[in-house]
């Protein structure tokens, strides 16, 4: 397998906070880029200082931690929101305009060349103030590549350390996105950055097709959180990482616990089906499943649940078979005839059928109803 090379920029403070309804407090962020930083995610996007005095609090505070990643934060092409990032400490400074022509024209009173001159002008101000840059390309998935080239070439020139794509309204397919990074890596002369969205569920694979095309700056949040349908997750891209780029370094056993506190944190509930961290994300039910699993994981499992800080479950319910039960039995402690066994089974068929969990108590009950019709 050919080993990526790649760093995780992790936005889960920034354009995770900005899900409708979220704000995490400054010792929330800090909870989370500690645990961030223990994953061994390299950048961590501590937030966007113009937003609010608390922000900047919050960017300065997280600055100020001593953790080995490096912090980040986000600007517009305006002086007063670079003056917020220099005063918040970070190391790396996202300076973004929107390039795309519909973006262009409806939001600022200038044309395109005369947001990438103020931008630019805004690279050489960072840079006189010792903070390195991300030159960032915001609605970059609808923009014509040959302006892209153009800037981030600019950029360069004037010492930006990183080019940034990002795929603002998550209009792109794995295929355009691999294709996009392969033609803008031709001409870059920094390391490129994605950002990708999750309007069409494509996120997390466009972050990770990317990578495979030579992007070296993932984007990621935590449980994909973030503007509209969210971002790439970290979660997901770290285990594709794993199992499929060669990448070893991150200690994937924190995500369910970095998930469940940005779950608690954000309030934003995780789906029980989600890849990686869902609550079901190695539960098992199917009766053919079980009888494998029991043999051999690997069966029904890509990877071990405890790489990722999670556990394997078996449930009951409408498609349990008689090995999973005998397995679920025998596994506390419940000695049943071969007939109570098969009264057991159908029982708990039905109860399921009737849309009730089959929880401890349920099976207890219906083991007691067993001995005592069998
Ligand atoms: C794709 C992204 O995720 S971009 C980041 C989005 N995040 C946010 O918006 C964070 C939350 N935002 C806020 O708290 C506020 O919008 C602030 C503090 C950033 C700005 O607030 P306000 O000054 O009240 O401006 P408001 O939000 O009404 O409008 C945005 C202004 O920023 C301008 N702007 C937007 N992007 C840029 C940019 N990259 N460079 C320069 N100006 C920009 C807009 O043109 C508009 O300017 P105008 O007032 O001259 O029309
Ligand atoms: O590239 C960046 O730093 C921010 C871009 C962004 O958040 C977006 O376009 O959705």
């Amino acid at each position: 397998m050919k080993k990526l090379n790649v760093e995780i920029c992790d936005v889960t403070l920034r354009d995770g906070e900005q899900t409708p309804g979220v704000t995490f407090t400054c010792d929330e962020k800090c909870a989370i880029a500690e645990k961030l930083d223990g994953i061994g995610v390299e950048v961590i996007e501590a937030g966007f200082p113009s937003v609010s005095e608390n922000e900047r609090r919050s960017v300065r505070t997280i600055s100020e931690l001593g953790l080995s990643a490096k912090t980040c934060c986000l600007s517009r092409c305006v002086k007063s929101d670079l003056d917020s990032a220099i005063d918040c400490g970070v190391d790396l400074v996202s300076i973004f305009f929107a390039t795309s022509p519909l973006h262009i024209r409806i939001k600022y009173k200038k044309t395109r060349d005369e947001m990438l001159s103020l931008a630019l002008e805004m690279v050489d101000y960072a840079k006189d103030h010792g903070i390195a840059v991300r030159f960032s390309a915001e609605d970059a998935s609808r923009t014509e590549i040959s302006f892209l080239k153009e800037m981030f070439k600019k950029g360069a020139e004037r010492g930006a350390s990183y080019s940034s794509f990002a795929d603002t309204v998550g209009c792109m397919t794995p295929v355009e996105m691999y294709e996009t990074v392969l033609e803008l890596k031709k001409d870059l002369k920094n390391p490129l950055c994605v950002h990708c969205h999750n309007d069409m569920g494509f996120a997390s694979a466009n972050t990770f097709t990317a990578a495979q095309a030579g992007a070296f700056q993932l984007h990621t949040t935590v449980n994909g959180i973030g503007e509209r349908a969210g971002n790439a997750s970290l979660e997901e891209v770290l285990v594709a990482l794993r199992m499929k780029g060669g990448v070893d370094r991150y200690d994937l056993t924190g995500l369910k616990e970095i998930s469940k506190l940005v779950e608690k944190t954000s309030g934003i509930c995780v789906s029980r089906t989600k890849a990686v961290v869902g609550e079901h994300a190695f539960s098992h039910e199917s009766g053919i499943h079980i009888a494998a699993i029991l043999k051999d994981r690997n069966t029904y499992e890509f990877f071990p649940p405890e790489m990722v800080g999670g556990e394997q479950k078996f449930l009951l319910g409408k498609h349990t078979g008689r090995k999973g039960l005998e397995h679920i039995l025998k596994s506390i402690g419940c000695e049943l005839t071969s007939d109570q066994v098969t009264w057991t089974l159908e029982r708990i068929k039905t109860i399921s059928e009737g849309k009730c969990s089959i929880t401890q108590d349920v099976l207890m009950s219906v083991i007691k109803s067993a001995k005592q019709e069998k």
